[in-house]
């Protein structure tokens, strides 16, 4: 074996006090970033302000360039410590956007998501109430002086329960988190005559904070009377994105159940095959690394959730015959070695994505590189 030159020693030992320097600036980094936090909650700023990152990205990447140093390095790295700015400001707290809101309670704030959303509106200063399933007993005492109802509880359980709720205020806000929302919102606004809105988050229960994470809202009653909700989602950071039920619930075919459910069929196809993972791991391009983890994600988590999601969304199954049908004659399309046709076929798709075709080549580049980086070969 090959000894280590004393040159690339002496030159790793150099490497080591220039990474050392680094992280003494990112921790300077994330103390200015605690002191931020302080300020913005106090005067009830929000997490994430677009217009600061972009212009801060654009200075560094200049000086960078002035410096010989690739600007997307500079720029990964400060996307990167942004990250961490919300998930620091965060926990510093919100500043109350209604302080004379009475208790909030979730229902089915035991379940993931509602613990999330528990912790989020005590971070911002609120009395928050647990309704959970063994509670039915005191459910109008807990109910009691409520400011908002927010229901999160399983799908299929969703419209039930909002039947069961009594004697809310008149004035309180009822709200749910289903990914379904015409059912939902009729159901809300048949059981109370006060405001009411759908709301469903379009992301997990495992983020680290709220920035840029989307919102979508779905007006029921009374905007004006819960505007201050949708204003304490914006000061967490969140995109809120107005939508009617019904166009919601028809592009969450696509986005859900279309999306959910051909991971199933390849995962389902996988295994059918006897597929060798540890083999298609060790021969995996980054793409297909990346189509593994999307798929394999899916069977880490509650198959029930996942049979609602689908089944709940209107018309998905029609849909998924229509998905087999293309299916089929794309396959016919190759047993008649029909290379003209196909050829004519992929145009006709890459012509109707148009630029976006191009975009998204751009995003999985960055994506494909990120996962590259995190991959460890002996
Ligand atoms: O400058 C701010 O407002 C911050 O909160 C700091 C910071 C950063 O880490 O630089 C973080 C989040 C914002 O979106 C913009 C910048």
């Amino acid at each position: 074996m090959n000894e280590t030159p004393e040159a690339l020693l002496r030159l790793r030992d150099k490497i080591d006090d220039v990474d050392q320097q680094l992280l003494k600036l990112l921790a300077e980094r994330l103390q200015l970033v605690a002191e931020v936090g302080e300020v913005k909650s106090e005067h009830g700023l929000p997490i994430y302000v677009p217009s600061r990152e972009a212009a801060m990205l654009a200075k560094r990447r200049q000086e960078a360039e002035a410096l010989g140093v690739p600007a997307d390095l500079i720029e990964d790295i400060l996307r990167r410590a942004m990250r961490e700015s919300y998930s620091s400001e965060k926990d510093t707290g919100f500043k109350t956007v209604n302080p004379a809101a009475g208790p909030i309670v979730v229902v089915g704030g035991n379940g993931q998501l509602g613990r999330l959303f528990v912790q989020m509106f005590e971070l911002s200063g609120y009395e928050v109430k647990v309704l959970g399933s063994k509670d039915w007993d005191n459910a109008s005492q807990i109910l009691q002086g409520a400011s908002v109802v927010m229901v999160t509880v399983p799908i299929a359980k969703t419209v039930g329960i909002i039947e069961q709720l009594e004697a809310l205020p008149d004035d309180c806000i009822l709200c749910d988190l289903t990914s379904t929302k015409t059912e939902p919102l009729k159901a809300m606004l048949a059981a109370h005559s006060g405001p009411v809105v759908g709301l469903h988050p379009m992301f997990g229960p495992d983020i680290s904070s709220f920035a840029k994470q989307v919102i979508v809202v779905c007006d029921g009653r009374n905007t004006e009377k819960y505007q201050w909700l949708l204003d304490q989602f914006a000061l967490w950071g969140a995109k809120l994105k107005q939508a009617s039920a019904e166009s919601h619930d028809e592009a969450m075919r696509l986005v859900q159940a279309m999306r959910h459910f051909s991971s199933f069929v390849y995962g389902l196809h996988l295994k059918s095959e006897d597929a060798d993972i540890e083999q298609l791991l060790a021969f995996s391009s980054p793409i297909y690394r990346l189509e593994l983890a999307m798929v394999g994600r899916l069977f880490a988590q509650d198959p029930a959730l996942y049979a609602d999601i689908i089944l709940s969304s209107p018309d998905a199954l029609t849909m998924f015959r229509r998905y087999i049908e293309r299916f089929a004659e794309a396959v016919t399309c190759l047993e008649n070695h029909d290379r003209e046709g196909f050829i004519r076929q992929f145009s006709d798709v890459a012509d109707w994505f148009g630029q976006y075709a191009q975009q998204f080549m751009g995003e999985s580049k960055q994506m494909l590189l990120v996962a590259h980086d995190r991959r460890h070969i002996d």
